[in-house]
């Protein structure tokens, strides 16, 4: 293969993971010109192109070297690392995106019933991801067939070519309207950062090294929430017992109204409706929580 002296990174033509890759390239300070094919993307500023393809591919082209790095569902990642596929042993997760979350799950008919693995012994399951399938069905000793299916799994019990399915759940609406229930969590998923398990020794391996950095410092600022709110002193320490995890919080005075503090706290992710309405009910008003843009500690 010809040595290449600018990065290419594979990533979803179209699909859940394409958005939400391409923002954050784009918030890494890299941007992109498009083919007229739309397969392509010539990085515009730094050394960096982008390679469009289907997802199923992405860890291939990796091991190929056909691509440096790629950004894929670790539940794409991990079926293609438990097969045989040339150089699928030295493909490594280089970083979790926060992204693409969902599980893969066995789900059953909800009529059915179900206790533990060891109940699916003998039976049918439907699955785009045999080889994970394969792996936790060892891991739990249970004998059943896999079918191995492209796409809508979830429809293989009502037509009765399966008696289960192991499938992608995100909300479980799916599963809902199918009369399915989620039973045996085999993979908590996200999108990736995948690449060898080596760096390039050339400069590609420096321009991957500056990208992990800017990685780190985006995706930690739009994990990132300022929670502001008033309080009282009294209430004070029962309010800080329950603020999502960040450093210290600060203190203000507020003006006029000596028994009352105003409290800032940078949060490490979402502030849920539940959290805020724990926080109120220990003495909290005025509350706010704001997304963060910037960050220079
Ligand atoms: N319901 C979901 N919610 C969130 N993330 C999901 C959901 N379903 C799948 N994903 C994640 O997004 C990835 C891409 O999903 P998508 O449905 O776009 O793939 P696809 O249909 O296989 O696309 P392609 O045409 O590229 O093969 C999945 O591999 C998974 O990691
Ligand atoms: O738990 P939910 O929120 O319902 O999401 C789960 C569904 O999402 C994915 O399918 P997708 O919608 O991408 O369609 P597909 O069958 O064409 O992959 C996945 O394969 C499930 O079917
Ligand atoms: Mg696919």
């Amino acid at each position: 293969m010809k040595p290449r002296d600018r990065l290419r990174i594979a990533m979803q033509k179209s699909g859940r993971l394409t958005e939400p890759a391409l923002d954050l390239l784009n918030r890494c300070g890299l941007s992109f010109r498009q083919s007229r094919d739309k397969l392509f993307c010539f990085g515009e500023g730094e050394p960096v192109d982008l390679l469009l393809v289907r997802d199923d591919d992405i860890p291939g082209l990796i091991a190929q070297g056909v691509c440096d790095l790629g950004i894929v569902g670790r539940n794409v990642l991990n079926e293609f690392k438990g097969g045989a596929g040339d150089g699928a042993a030295t493909l490594t997760e280089w970083r979790p995106l926060g992204f693409g979350r969902c599980r893969l799950s066995i789900a059953v008919p909800q009529e059915m019933p179900y206790g533990e693995p060891k109940d699916l012994h003998g039976l049918r399951i439907a699955t785009s991801y045999p080889g994970l399938l394969a792996a936790w069905l060892r891991e739990q000793g249970v004998d059943a067939t896999i079918l191995t299916l492209a796409g809508s799994v979830e429809i293989a019990p009502k037509l009765g070519t399966a008696d289960v399915i192991c499938d992608l759940v995100q909300s479980g609406g799916t599963l809902v309207a199918n009369q399915l229930r989620e039973t045996a969590v085999l993979l908590q998923s996200e999108a990736v950062l995948a690449g060898p398990e080596a760096l390039p020794t050339d400069e590609r391996g420096d321009m991957i090294e500056l990208l992990l950095k800017r990685l780190e410092g985006v995706i930690q600022v739009r994990e990132s929430r300022l929670l502001l709110l008033q309080t009282s002193r009294n209430a004070l320490e029962a309010v800080t017992r329950l603020l999502p995890g960040g450093p210290q919080p600060t203190l203000l005075p507020v003006a006029g109204q000596p028994d009352q503090l105003m409290l800032q706290a940078l949060c490490a992710g979402e502030v849920s409706w539940r959290q805020l309405e724990e926080i109120k009910k220990a003495g909290a008003r005025e509350m706010f929580v704001l997304p963060v843009e910037k960050m220079l500690a």
